[in-house]
């Protein structure tokens, strides 16, 4: 997986509805994430493409960490 340091991250943790899934927290731990640091915003949704759970609230987490990161960098440009 390509991360670029401080770009947010969206994972979609799909098949939820399936009993045999991997649970959101061991996706995490599989993919490696929390080595991620605190630099790089992420957020790991469960979903299921059969029925659509969890893809509006991970495409809403995307766009508001997208928000975060666009107000801290303009904070950041107008400190200079
Ligand atoms: N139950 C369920 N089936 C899904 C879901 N998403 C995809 N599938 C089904 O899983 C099968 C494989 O589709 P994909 O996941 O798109 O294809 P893939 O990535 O090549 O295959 P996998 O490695 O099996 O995921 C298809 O029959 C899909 O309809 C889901 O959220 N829930």
């Amino acid at each position: 997986m390509l991360v670029v340091a401080g770009v947010p991250l969206l994972v979609l943790a799909n098949k939820q509805d399936v009993p045999a899934a991997l649970a959101v927290p061991e996706v995490e731990r599989r993919l490696g994430l929390q080595e991620l640091g605190a630099g790089t915003p992420r957020c790991v949704q469960g979903c299921s493409a059969r029925d659509g759970l969890g893809l509006h609230q991970g495409l809403r987490s995307l766009y508001d960490m997208i928000l975060k990161r666009r107000r801290l960098q303009r904070l950041g440009r107008s400190k200079r």
